[in-house]
């Protein structure tokens, strides 16, 4: 496939530009902060990277929150026995170059690339744990899609991480559901990064493979926003397959989710660019997550009860320990949307929110109101700008 050859052609390039130099003076240590289903694949990915690449220490430290498996082992024991995350991840060799570490401080003691990748509702504590704790030469990077709401407004979870920590945060989203990268699919993702290019550029090498290319764009708010608004349209998507609308219904959420993600997130950041929703974490990642991601899947499950059963009781059936961020992330962007008085302007958004607590039936997603065309006029709305 070319763009699997062309990705070849530049692994192969870039891992000669980097053998082509002296063997650098320091090496970069990488800890992966967190080990659930994509934090388990961004680990093999990465692993596989830095035992080929100079420039980083062969060695990739995994940061586990701890359980006790059935069998009465401990998870990080069970990793390091057998290099396979046998919880979120069975099936699949993470790199003997991979060790699992439970305890949060000493994973990341040494390392100078700290990979964040845990669901986005426990990035604050684990902050709290690391505040005063990271070395001053430390970058770090986001693949966590969600935000946080504070009084002052809504807090991405890079600039949350930047600023509990002190230290610069890039972001890599894309049309990434973590099985299929597992299984060394082609795919493509996007690095986010705020002013320098250098390090943005590190952060490709270090995750890019012939199967899994990546691209840097300007703009942290913008791919990270589609990221985490995405998983909002996944519920809405998921919702119309159980309620066995068809193809042209997931279509019409889809398209009306994606002007809804780029007003909303232009209106959270004016510097957000169009043109981000044409990479792998715009309309990419929005047309996998609709197709075959979990909040998908579990929002399919809910419309299917009639929205008997919560999200939550099917979250804990369906996924074994794997979490949603759509309906959180749903809830999230309501209190900045009514806190900002724009709930009107995104009916999309605030449905989905209304469905998940609730408040109306799944059916209500497919409901036109004759009174809300506000899908067609968001742009041209004064607050828009
Ligand atoms: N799985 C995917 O396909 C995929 C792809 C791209 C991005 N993401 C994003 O990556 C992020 C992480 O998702 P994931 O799929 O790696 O995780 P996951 O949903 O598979 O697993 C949940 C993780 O949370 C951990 N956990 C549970 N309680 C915790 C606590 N109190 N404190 C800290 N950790 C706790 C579990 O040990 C487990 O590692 C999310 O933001 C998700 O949206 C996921
Ligand atoms: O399985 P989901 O719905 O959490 O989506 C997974 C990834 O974000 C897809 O890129």
């Amino acid at each position: 496939m070319a763009p699997a050859a062309f990705a070849d052609e530049e692994m192969k390039l870039s891992s000669q530009v980097e053998q082509g130099r002296d063997e650098p003076l320091t090496k970069s240590k990488v800890t992966v902060v967190g080990s659930g289903n994509w934090g388990s694949v961004a680990s093999k990915l990465i692993a596989s990277n830095t035992l080929k690449l100079p420039s980083f220490h062969d060695e990739v430290r995994m940061w586990v929150f701890e359980e006790t498996l059935p069998t009465g082992e401990k998870l990080s024991d069970v990793i390091n026995k057998t290099n396979e995350n046998v919880k979120y991840l069975p099936g699949v060799k993470l790199g003997k170059n991979v060790t699992a570490d439970s305890d949060l401080e000493h994973a990341v003691q040494d390392a100078n690339m700290l990979v964040f990748v845990t669901p986005h509702q426990f990035v604050e504590g684990i902050c709290k744990r690391l505040m005063g704790k990271i070395k001053g030469d430390v970058e770090a990077i986001s693949l966590i899609k969600g935000m946080e709401v504070k009084t002052e407004g809504p807090c991405m979870i890079s600039s949350l991480i930047t600023e509990m920590l002190g230290i610069n945060c890039c972001v890599l989203m894309g049309a990434n559901i973590a099985n299929e990268i597992a299984a060394e699919k082609f795919s493509e993702a996007t690095v986010g990064f705020r002013e320098n290019k250098e390090v943005a550029e590190k952060w490709v090498r270090l995750f890019r493979t012939p199967y899994f290319l990546v691209s840097a764009v300007q703009d942290v708010e913008g791919v990270e926003l589609c990221g985490t608004l995405k998983n909002v349209v996944a519920i809405g998507a998921g919702l119309v397959d159980g309620l066995d609308m068809g193809s042209n219904t997931k279509a019409a959420i889809m398209r009306i989710g994606l002007k809804e993600m780029r007003a909303l997130s232009k209106l959270m950041f004016p510097s957000v660019k169009d043109s981000t929703f044409f990479e792998s974490c715009g309309v990419a990642d929005l047309i996998t997550t609709c197709l075959g991601g979990r909040n998908r899947k579990v929002a399919e499950a809910y419309a299917r009860n009639g929205g008997k059963r919560s999200f939550d009781e099917l979250e804990a059936e369906m996924l074994q320990g794997q979490k949603l961020q759509g309906v959180s992330t749903a809830k999230e962007l309501y209190e900045v949307m009514r806190s900002k008085g724009w709930t009107d302007l995104f009916p999309l958004f605030t449905t989905v929110y209304e469905i998940s607590i609730g408040l109306l039936p799944p059916s209500a997603i497919v409901e036109y109101k004759e009174d809300v065309p506000k899908f067609y006029s968001v742009e041209d709305s004064a607050i828009y700008h």
